[in-house]
């Protein structure tokens, strides 16, 4: 593959720009890989296994004559790296970020991003449990979708590019207005997180009285749980701070139907039981024969922001 951007800055070096440096790297896809992270200890194992082409101390440095600058830190930081790196971006350079929440990023970043600037706001719906640099790999966008989130008027060329990049590291592209996104990610992603991060907490609790049976037991179920309550504590607490209003909406839901079904249970009430588990296994069945990759949300069945 050829060259899409000659010069790009990766700004953070977590799991994200590590798996995104690999990515360009094994495709050709970028001339030359700068790299930047807040801490000295970053920077040197970015250097050590020769993660990036250069590793500057600032941002500011970093992102200087960079065609490509992706902001790849927790959401919640966004807006100061911002603030640091806006005097020093090139005219007609794409500013974009990989924030698992979109409209606060947007509110918190668009603001100081400068005229001749193209902001491509993306979320690549790819990730583990792990973090930091050595956390990435090559392969981890290939078959995941990443949603570009674009302002309307923004610059074509600018989203087609990045969109390409994208693909070129193996992903699905879509697009996608902020506020979906974020309803979409509450469902699919952030409700789901909070809920193992509850059930590992109350196993914990249980776990005191028992002696460590729940983990010594612990089911496929409750294993996936913990992988996921693995997960970097200061990413997951920006991603809660900053999609609110969706999260709270989906766990008003989510709370409301774990009522019906803890009444039922309560109740012997067999016959609702088994008629909600029966239309669940239907929606994972639907999608199964659809041929749709069972990895990808299913967008087109969530609500409009606004709409019940
Ligand atoms: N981990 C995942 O599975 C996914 C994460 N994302 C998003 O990508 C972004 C990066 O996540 P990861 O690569 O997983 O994180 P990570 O924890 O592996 O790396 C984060 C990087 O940001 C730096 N950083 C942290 N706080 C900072 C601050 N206040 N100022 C400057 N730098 C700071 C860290 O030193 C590190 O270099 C986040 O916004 C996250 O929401 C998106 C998709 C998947
Ligand atoms: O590891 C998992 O199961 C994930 O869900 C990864 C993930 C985490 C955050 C995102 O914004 C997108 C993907």
């Amino acid at each position: 593959m050829s060259v899409i951007y000659q010069r790009v800055a990766l700004v953070g070096l977590g799991l994200i720009a590590s798996s995104m440096a690999h990515a360009m790297r094994r495709a050709g896809l970028a001339g030359h890989i700068a790299g930047t992270a807040r801490s000295a200890e970053t920077r040197q194992i970015a250097l050590e296994i020769g993660l990036c082409d250069s590793v500057a101390e600032t941002a500011a440095e970093a992102v200087r004559d960079a065609d490509l600058v992706v902001l790849a830190v927790p959401v919640g930081a966004m807006g100061t790296l911002a603030s640091e790196i806006a005097p020093h971006l090139k005219p007609g350079a794409t500013l974009t970020d990989v924030g698992s929440v979109k409209q606060a990023v947007i509110d918190a970043v668009g603001p100081h991003v400068p005229e001749g600037v193209h902001f491509v706001p993306a979320h690549p719906l790819a990730g583990t449990e792990h973090s930091g640099p050595r956390a990435g790999f090559a392969e981890l966008f290939e078959n995941r979708w990443c949603l570009l989130v674009p302002a309307e008027g923004s610059d074509e060329a600018a989203v087609e590019r990045l969109a390409e990049l994208w693909h070129a590291m193996g992903s699905r592209v879509d697009r996608m207005d902020a506020a979906h996104h974020d309803l979409v990610l509450a469902v699919t992603s952030h409700a789901p997180h909070l809920i193992a991060y509850t059930m590992v907490g109350v196993a914990d609790d249980l776990g005191r009285v028992t002696d460590s049976e729940v983990i010594q037991y612990s089911a496929a179920g409750f294993r996936d749980f913990t992988r996921i309550a693995a997960s970097d504590p200061t990413m997951w607490r920006d991603v809660f701070l900053t999609n609110r209003d969706a999260t709270l909406e989906i766990l008003g839901r989510f709370t409301e139907e774990l009522f019906a079904l803890q009444r039922a249970i309560r109740t012997g009430d067999g016959e609702m039981l088994h008629d909600y588990f029966t239309r669940t296994r239907a929606i994972r069945r639907g999608i199964i024969e659809a041929g749709q990759d069972t990895d990808a949300p299913d967008f087109g069945r969530l609500p409009k922001p606004g709409k019940d």
